[in-house]
């Protein structure tokens, strides 16, 4: 089956880790444009041998997109999408956007365009993300099937039907990776407080933090279990985990660190 044709608008952060994905995935270069005004995300995108172009017009006509990838920042999304409108009805639109809704899209390009809503996260850039993938009603069988190997090339890819929940999961997992790194850095520098040399204590939280990540995927087991793993009674664990789930510590600052975040992608709903 040839490739499809793919437009992927937006190649910061989280386009070029698609990007990257699809070609790694076996996607030709040659089936792949980028619309990128930023020179040196544009100059990476060429490197890696796709045709980039620095706005919607210069796309090569002849060659109809099967997807049109949305990866600019949600507060530029109206201005940078209302140029692919003339597609809607063909191509299938999938938006990686914090907060953009389904009704944003259709009030650009029609409620007849399919749309899929999406929210992916960083660990993407080396195969290792999750990403949640909403559809609206105009989105067939193709469509989806399209845009779940697109999303595929970043990792896991869960599908939800119910559209209001997607706040919940930017919360989790799309925002989630920095809480996760904040975990690592705030390790390390307590790590240093304690007498630690630098360099040891780094060492010592990446590989904490990538262990026991490994550890909760590989084994399948409730993180709640494999804490109690670690947890001799009367332990120094139990010692730290005292002061960690303290009243206002870190289960508490967790719920409302993602009730914030919720919170703010209901505020970019556009
Ligand atoms: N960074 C993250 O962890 C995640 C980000 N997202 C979403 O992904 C989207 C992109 O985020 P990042 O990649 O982090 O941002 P970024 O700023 O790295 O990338 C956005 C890119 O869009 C380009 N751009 C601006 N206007 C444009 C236009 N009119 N046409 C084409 N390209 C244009 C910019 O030059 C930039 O390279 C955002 O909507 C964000 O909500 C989703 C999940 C995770
Ligand atoms: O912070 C943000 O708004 C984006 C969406 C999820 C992760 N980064």
């Amino acid at each position: 089956m040839a490739d499809p044709n793919l437009v992927l608008v937006g190649c910061g952060n989280m386009g070029v880790a698609l990007l990257r994905g699809w070609l790694h995935r076996g996607i030709a270069a040659d089936a792949i444009q980028v619309v990128e005004p930023g020179e040196p995300q544009a100059t990476r995108a060429r490197d890696l041998g796709v045709r980039v172009v620095e706005s919607a017009d210069a796309l090569d006509p002849g060659r109809a997109p099967d997807a049109i990838v949305l990866a600019v920042k949600p507060q530029v999304m109206e201005a940078a999408a209302s140029a692919y409108a003339g597609h809607a009805g063909r191509a299938v639109f999938l938006s990686i956007a914090a907060g953009r809704t389904i009704a944003s899209f259709e009030k650009l390009f029609g409620a007849a365009a399919a749309i899929v809503r999406t929210m992916p996260n960083t660990p993407g850039a080396i195969g290792r993300g999750i990403t949640v993938a909403c559809p609206n009603a105009a989105v067939t069988d193709a469509h989806r099937i399209l845009c779940d190997g697109l999303l595929q090339a970043m990792g896991e890819v869960a599908w939800l039907e119910d559209e209001a929940l997607m706040d919940a999961v930017t919360a989790v997992s799309g925002s989630g990776p920095a809480y996760v790194f904040l975990l690592a850095e705030s390790m390390r520098d307590a790590g240093i407080a304690a007498g630690l040399p630098e360099d040891l204590a780094d060492r010592l939280a990446r590989h904490t933090v990538a262990g026991a990540g490994a550890l909760i995927l590989e084994s399948g087991e409730d993180p709640a279990r494999l804490r109690e793993q670690v947890t001799s009674p009367g332990g120094t664990t139990a010692a730290a985990l005292e002061v960690l789930r303290s009243e206002g510590a870190m289960p508490d600052l967790l719920r409302d660190a993602i009730a914030a975040s919720a919170r703010r992608s209901r505020e970019l709903a556009g």
